[in-house]
């Protein structure tokens, strides 16, 4: 018996090569053992069985194992070479007699290597014994089974073979040989075919597979080679239930299936009610439930829908004599099911047709693929719409219910829509009721300030069809293109000279800024007069102490941000960004945006924190850090006044000259600064570069209008906008915060504060929201922090929508 355990996913098959046998040992007799193996480690183990073991003459058996050192040898297996070890390396060698008897299990190590042809390497191994011994061998098992009842063709073979064995030189023919080897103890029968998983239906198909399967066994046991590997696909499950499937197609086509009751719903019904009189049991009970169960009742209604084929539309039949000039009609029937048409209509200017203006990208009309922009009405609902306005058609297309049958002449060139998806971020607000030029109000796509928006048509130049994304499965709607927006802009901005916070260079900030500064010092004032002489030794304080701090944290620079409202921030802002104020984009109604997902080994986003004064950004900014001090930061500031003996360069701030920090300034690589006292103060691009190249995500609060500047592929900012809950919250949660901190003014909040708070929050997001990220209410100190560390988590490690520029200038760097 052979065995063999194969590597690598390989499964030997006994086979045989009458060719290869006669070119490899016409002389001899002997098994072939073809391994369809791929590349691996191949182990075969010979037994020899112990009745041979023992008979006189199997000493001078020989065991023969063939050494193909480079099968390429032969030209059906190129390029690959093998190497056949035994465990006795004696017993490979070709034509060896053992002088003591072979061991009943030899095994032999065979590594294969090469170049696979997709089919896998077929290698031939020959155990050999004698023929003489085969021979004899094979003639006393003959004459042994002679006992028994033998059919005449094995009768036949016993007398060949017998002759054989007393006749050497009549050698039986290489197949013969094979056919006796068989017979002996190294058989090559072929594999025990498996049983049908399971009966087939007896039709058509299968029934030709059945037999063809039949006539390959026939073949299979005069081993014809191929075909195993034609028995196998044949007999493969997936191609014998590919054909039961393709037969009961066929059954069922033949068939012509006709309902056995059209109106199984009054049947059902019927059953109901019988079943209520009858005597209650549970089986009855059961049947009642089911039959009366919303989705079979749903069932039996398709059922009958299909039964009766009571399907919709119910296309009029064609007229008999179709005139020439109708030819190119094309007739459309929408069922309406309270949805719009999703389409447009217009009137030619010079010929007066009604046509198809648009068709809305997702919509009924759209879906139907039957009704293109271009297409002339003729017909609606049998009406002529020859000389009627736009409107009248509207009318009685708005009055139709159910199925709206129209008569087109088909545009000669149906567009073809070939620009690709666009992702833009809305930088401005549209309401389409408020629009008098819309198209149509109804396919208006109304939209606010940092909606996501995806372009689907930009086909016309005045007109865009879009969708939001967070509404996707819905049909688009019509939005103002960039060039119909960035027009409608200016014309309301010199509409409203009154209006300045809605003017280009948004000087909001500034009359906000300067509406602070008044308060500032109301309240300075009220508090006490003397706060402003201590500030510097407050400020020392707080960056020492850190009121509650457990370890120094710069940037939190309190005095900067009152000094800056007090100071000439927006003289110098105007100074710096000149006439644009920085505010490039405000004129920019779309943004392009592409979803960015930062790399791991990619530097951190940087978390910008906004919000109006008092709101709690600097009290969540600091007790982030301080919940990872390793893993969160702040830049450390820039000012203009003097070190004192106490502080250290780059700890509290870093202390440059007027020059130095102008100069910075100037070439915009300040992302907020002001004055105070004569003094400037501000953080640098570089100073929260540092801390970004550092490894760790910087965070920063910026007032509102810096965030232009951070906008920048290099720093990715993530805005997240602090914004204050209701009053009523706010009186609650904020009865013991401070308004300012200790180490200027320390008093409570009063209603005033929290009003004023509450309409700069307001006027942030009207005039900012574009730019935020992510909102967080302060409400309770807790959750907000809890949630401020999720969307700072968030923003690092999933994919967020970001100007296309930041990762085109990515790819380009
Ligand atoms: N959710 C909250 N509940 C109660 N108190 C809060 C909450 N958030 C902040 N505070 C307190 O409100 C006061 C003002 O907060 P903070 O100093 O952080 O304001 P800010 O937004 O940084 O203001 P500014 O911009 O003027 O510096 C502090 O005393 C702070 O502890």
């Amino acid at each position: 018996m052979i065995t063999a355990a194969c590597g690598a996913g390989t499964n030997p098959t006994d086979f045989v090569d009458k060719e290869r046998l006669r070119f490899a040992h016409c002389q001899s007799w002997g098994s072939l053992l073809e391994l369809p193996c791929s590349e691996g480690r191949v182990q075969l183990s010979s037994r020899v069985p112990a009745q041979h073991a023992q008979r006189p003459g199997f000493n001078a058996q020989y065991l023969q194992a063939e050494k193909y050192n480079k099968l390429s040898g032969a030209s059906s297996y190129k390029g690959a070479s093998a190497i056949v070890r035994a465990s006795q390396d004696d017993l490979i060698q070709p034509n060896y007699v053992p002088e003591a008897p072979p061991p009943n299990t030899i095994t032999l190590e065979l590594e294969l290597w090469g170049q696979r042809d997709g089919t896998g390497y077929m290698l031939f191994v020959n155990l050999l014994p004698s023929s003489e011994f085969l021979l004899k061998a094979w003639a006393e098992r003959m004459i042994q089974s002679d006992k028994g009842a033998d059919s005449p063709d094995k009768k036949d073979e016993k007398d060949k073979a017998l002759s054989a064995a007393a006749n050497p030189e009549n050698a039986p023919g290489t197949s013969q040989l094979f056919k006796l080897s068989s017979y002996l103890y190294l058989p090559f029968s072929p594999p025990h075919l498996p049983p049908h998983p399971c009966p087939l239906p007896s039709l058509g198909i299968s029934q030709i597979l059945r037999l063809v399967l039949q006539e390959l066994n026939l073949f299979y046991s005069r081993d014809v080679n191929g075909v195993c590997l034609l028995y196998d696909l044949l007999h493969s499950p997936w191609l014998r239930a590919l054909l039961k499937v393709y037969d009961s197609l066929q059954e069922f086509k033949e068939k012509k299936l006709v309902p056995a009751a059209p109106h199984a719903q009054a049947l059902s019904s019927e059953v109901v009610k019988i079943l209520r009189e009858t005597p209650k049991c549970p089986e009855i009970q059961e049947l009642r439930q089911i039959l009366q169960s919303p989705h079979f009742k749903a069932l039996l209604s398709a059922h009958d829908t299909v039964a009766q084929k009571d399907f919709e539309p119910l296309l009029p039949p064609l007229p008999d004599n179709i005139p020439e000039s109708e030819e190119a009609m094309r007739i459309v029937c929408l069922v309406k099911n309270q949805q719009p048409l999703g389409a447009t209509i217009k009137r030619h200017e010079m010929t007066g047709d009604i046509l198809v203006a648009r068709v809305i990208h997702g919509g009924l009309a759209d879906r139907s693929g039957l009704l293109y922009a271009g297409d002339k009405l003729v017909e609606v609902n049998g009406v002529s719409v020859e000389g009627l306005d736009p409107e009248q058609v509207i009318h009685i297309l708005a009055m139709s219910r159910g199925t709206i049958m129209f008569k087109v002449v088909p545009v000669s060139d149906p567009p073809v829509n070939s620009q690709k998806m666009m992702y833009v971020r809305a930088m401005t607000e549209y309401w389409p009721q408020e629009d008098p030029a819309i198209p149509c109000i109804d396919a208006g796509l109304p939209f606010q300030k940092g909606d996501i928006l995806q372009i689907v048509d930009q086909n016309d130049a005045l007109w865009w069809q879009a969708r939001k994304i967070s509404d996707l499965g819905t049909c688009a709607g019509l939005i103002p293109s960039n060039h119909l927006l960035k027009r409608k802009q200016r014309e309301f901005w010199w509409s409203q000279p009154y209006q300045p916070h809605n003017h280009l260079q948004s000087t909001i900030s500034i009359s906000m800024e300067e509406g602070d500064d008044m308060k500032i010092d109301e309240k300075c004032v009220e508090a006490d007069e003397e706060t402003f002489e201590s500030e510097e030794l407050s400020e020392d304080k707080e960056e020492f102490v850190g009121y509650g701090q457990k370890f120094f944290i710069a940037g939190f620079r309190r005095s900067m941000r009152l000094c800056r409202r007090k100071s000439h921030l927006s003289q110098l802002r105007a100074k710096v960004c000149g006439a644009s104020g920085g505010l490039g984009a405000a004129g920019a109604p779309y943004e392009e945006v592409v979803r960015y997902q930062r790399r791991p080994e990619d530097k951190h986003r940087l978390i910008v924190l906004v919000g109006p004064s008092g709101v709690g950004v600097n009290e969540l900014r600091r007790q982030l850090i301080e919940l990872d001090p390793n893993r969160f930061q702040s830049a450390v500031p820039h000012t203009t006044r003097s070190k004192k003996s106490y502080e250290m360069d780059g700890r509290e701030y870093h202390y440059v000259s007027k020059e130095t920090f102008e100069s910075l300034m100037y070439s915009h690589r300040m992302l907020e600064y002001g004055e105070y006292k004569g003094h400037l103060y501000g953080t640098s691009v570089d100073a929260v570069q540092a801390v970004l190249d550092g490894g760790k995500i910087c965070v920063m609060d910026l007032e509102p209008q810096g965030i232009q500047v951070a906008r920048t592929h290099e720093l990715k900012p993530y805005v997240i906008f602090i914004k204050p809950s209701s009053m009523s919250c706010m009186k609650r949660s904020r009865k013991n915060a401070k308004i300012i901190t200790d180490y200027f003014v320390d008093m409570k909040f009063k209603d005033e504060d929290l009003e004023e708070m509450e309409d700069l929050a307001q006027k942030m997001e009207t005039q900012f929201g574009q730019f935020f990220d992510h909102v967080i209410v302060n409400d309770n100190l807790h959750d907000a922090r809890a949630q401020l560390l999720s969307a700072v988590q968030k923003a690092q490690e999933e994919p967020q929508w970001v100007p296309a520029t930041w990762v085109s200038s990515d790819t380009e760097s």
